[in-house]
């Protein structure tokens, strides 16, 4: 009988985001979470932030015991880790959020008929606000969708779309967090240059992303919509805007996201 609901194999960021957004959310104790990693400082941070759990070194002591085994490596160590994860007698469901790995590639390295799923998650996991894509492998069931569903649906929103849309998930949703804080800091730092206190400025400038996609996720009304009810006839929006588009940042923006789509399938190939 497998000790643990959930399985983590790679401790770091990702994982310890998930773990503790699974936690919060009551789907799991944290006494059923498992994770491994080679890095002591990581399994020593992963337990300090999920006291309870069950931390180990050895990547089998996790793989044998877990309903659900969730890899949270980088894309570069997978082939190695799957070609050493000895599963459970019966069978964990594979749950990969590797940035690019097919699911091809997965379902090759594990044992023949493995349930797979593949997920690309983003890091507001931890505070219940992620936005994820997943996608069921070869041998996946309606009820392995469903469990991979309430996981995500537990620390924020998810769809299931085709493999061939999980690069894009990536660039936009997985990626986007990092395009965000730059959004963030840049807009604190126009605050400062206005000469705002820097304090001040950072926590304007965050509440100010927030709730502008809050606006978008609540009120259901169209950015331009909402964007135009912000800008007066010759007030101080319009003045900003027309500067954001000399500086081209709608397609600066459409850029980064494909650039981060493009280097996901890039890994893929690896
Ligand atoms: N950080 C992010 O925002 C997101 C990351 N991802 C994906 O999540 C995965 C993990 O990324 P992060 O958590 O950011 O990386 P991370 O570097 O924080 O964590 C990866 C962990 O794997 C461990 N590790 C290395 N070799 C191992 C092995 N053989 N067995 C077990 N563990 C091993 C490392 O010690 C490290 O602690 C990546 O594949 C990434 O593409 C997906 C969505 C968002
Ligand atoms: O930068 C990366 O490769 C990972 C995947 C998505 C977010 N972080």
């Amino acid at each position: 009988m497998p000790q643990y609901k959930y399985g983590f194999i790679g401790a770091g960021r990702m994982a310890s985001a998930l773990a503790g957004g699974l936690v919060d959310a009551g789907l799991a104790a944290a006494s059923e979470i498992a994770a491994s990693d080679p890095n002591a400082e990581v399994r020593q941070a992963f337990a300090e932030r999920l006291p309870g759990a069950h931390l180990h070194g050895d990547n089998a002591a996790v793989s044998r015991h877990a309903s659900m085994l969730i890899l949270a490596v980088k894309p570069q160590v997978m082939g190695a880790v799957l070609g050493n994860l000895p599963l459970g007698e019966s069978a964990p469901l594979v749950v990969s959020i590797a940035a690019g790995v097919p699911i091809a590639k997965l379902e090759a390295g594990l044992a023949e008929g493995t349930h797979v799923v593949r997920v690309m998650p983003n890091t507001p996991a931890l505070i219940g606000r992620g936005a994820s894509g997943f996608s069921g492998g070869t041998h996946a069931t309606a009820d392995d969708l469903a469990s991979v569903l309430q996981l995500l649906e537990a620390v924020g929103i998810a769809f299931e779309v085709p493999e061939s849309l999980l690069d894009a998930v990536t660039g936009l949703s997985g990626s986007g967090p990092a395009f965000v804080y730059t959004m963030i800091e840049a807009l604190s730092d126009g605050g400062v240059l206005a000469g705002l206190p820097r304090a001040v400025a950072h926590q304007l400038a965050a509440q100010t992303v927030s709730g502008a996609a809050a606006m978008v996720l609540e009120t259901g009304e169209h950015p331009a919509l909402l964007r135009e009810a912000v800008a007066s006839p010759g007030g101080t929006t319009i003045a900003g805007l027309a500067a954001l588009e000399q500086g081209s940042l709608r397609s600066t923006v459409i850029g980064a996201v494909k650039a981060a789509a493009e280097r996901s399938q890039q890994l893929g190939r690896n």
